[in-house]
């Protein structure tokens, strides 16, 4: 199932891009929306053959104007610019440093063909399927499932995992430097409603549709206290909305070979406030209930942003900061789709 016309591939980058080299069988007929951090002055070279647009800081100085202050610099939360001036209705994201897994019968993963099978394929957050995902070839519902339930909700989110290198954070890095991932689990799950999960950006899909406006990596990075924490807030905020409006979010395949450890002890200056900051921000999603008069994406994240100022700002000025680039982020969102209906 290829959506050449309905995905785009977004790439945070202070790297060069010859991890495209082992992706192109699978990648070459989809557009790339490259997200340049850093100095933009560097020269990032793509290599030849790929559909791509570039983006640097002073694109997105230009682009988004007097609110480009709330686009992270010197973060992978940069990203998010990349879903922002995307026109396709599917976004997938990867980082510079995952390569094609092998899986136990040491075939190439297509990685993006099994999000895109994630995101076209129903999820079941209501009630857990003991057989995992029942659309799969070969699995159904077990009995004792509703069949007033089985159709199943739209899914918003696809979450891949990583063989080699796992996303583990700087305290656990730093204890098991050693440790590799090799464990490969055949199964996608349907995170269930009211459960949220510590989303990794290196390697997801979603519904832009669907769910596109929640999916901000906040502000992070540069000037920033705390860093590295982008994907988990997209990852709160976006699953508390996708239970609100009846979405669905899974986890599990695809797989991607993960090969390069960032410093632990420079991701524990950046993680450092986010490790003990989530011991509070956790509870406070766990327990946020959005009205129903919030029916669209866009109402239920400016909603999300006045309950985080109120609901955060004792633990640190920060989070006020946050919600005004919530809103700053929402408000861009709408004047660079002008078409987009959530
Ligand atoms: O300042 C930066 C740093 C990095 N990037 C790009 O972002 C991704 C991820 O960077 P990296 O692979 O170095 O970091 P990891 O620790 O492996 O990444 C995990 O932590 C998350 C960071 O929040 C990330 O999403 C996870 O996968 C690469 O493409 C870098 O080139 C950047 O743009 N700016
Ligand atoms: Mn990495």
């Amino acid at each position: 199932m290829a959506l050449v016309d309905q995905l785009d591939i977004v790439i945070p980058t202070i790297r060069n891009l010859d991890f495209l080299e082992q992706w192109r069988p699978f990648f070459q007929p989809y557009h790339l929306i490259i997200v340049q951090d850093g100095d933009p002055t560097k020269t990032i070279k793509v290599p030849p053959g790929f559909d791509y647009e570039l983006f640097n800081r002073n694109d997105i100085e230009r682009l988004v104007g007097d609110k480009a202050w709330c686009i992270s610099y010197k973060d992978s939360a940069c990203r998010c610019f990349g879903f922002l001036v995307s026109k396709k209705r599917y976004i997938y994201t990867i980082d510079d440093d995952c390569f094609v897994a092998k899986d136990p019968s040491n075939e190439d993963i297509n990685a993006l063909e099994q999000h895109i099978k994630n995101l076209l394929s129903p999820a079941t957050p209501y009630i857990f399927n003991t057989l995992y995902d029942p659309y799969r070839e070969g699995a159904d519902f077990v009995r004792g499932y509703p069949f007033s339930l089985r159709e199943g909700v739209p899914t918003a989110i696809s979450h891949g995992l990583w063989l080699n290198i796992p996303d583990y954070d700087a305290p656990t890095q730093m204890v098991k430097p050693l440790e590799r991932n090799t464990r490969y689990v055949d199964a996608v799950l349907t995170i269930p409603k009211g459960t949220l999960y510590p989303m990794c950006g290196m390697n997801m899909a979603f519904d832009r549709a669907l769910i596109g406006p929640a999916m901000y990596f906040g502000l992070m990075g540069e000037g920033q206290p705390i860093g590295r924490y982008d994907d988990m807030w997209a990852g709160w905020c976006s699953k508390v909305i996708c239970d609100h409006l009846g979405l669905g979010v899974k986890t599990g395949l695809p797989y991607i070979y993960h090969s390069k450890a960032s410093n632990p002890f420079t991701n524990l200056r950046k993680e450092y406030k986010g490790i003990f900051w989530q011991e509070e921000i956790i509870p406070f999603f766990q327990q946020t209930q959005l009205s129903k008069d919030s029916t669209s994406v866009t109402a239920c994240y400016l909603e999300l942003a006045e309950k985080v100022r109120a609901g955060l700002g004792h633990i640190d000025p920060y989070f006020a900061k946050l919600a005004d680039g919530m809103v700053a982020w929402i408000e861009t969102w709408q004047a660079l789709n002008p078409d987009y209906e959530k």
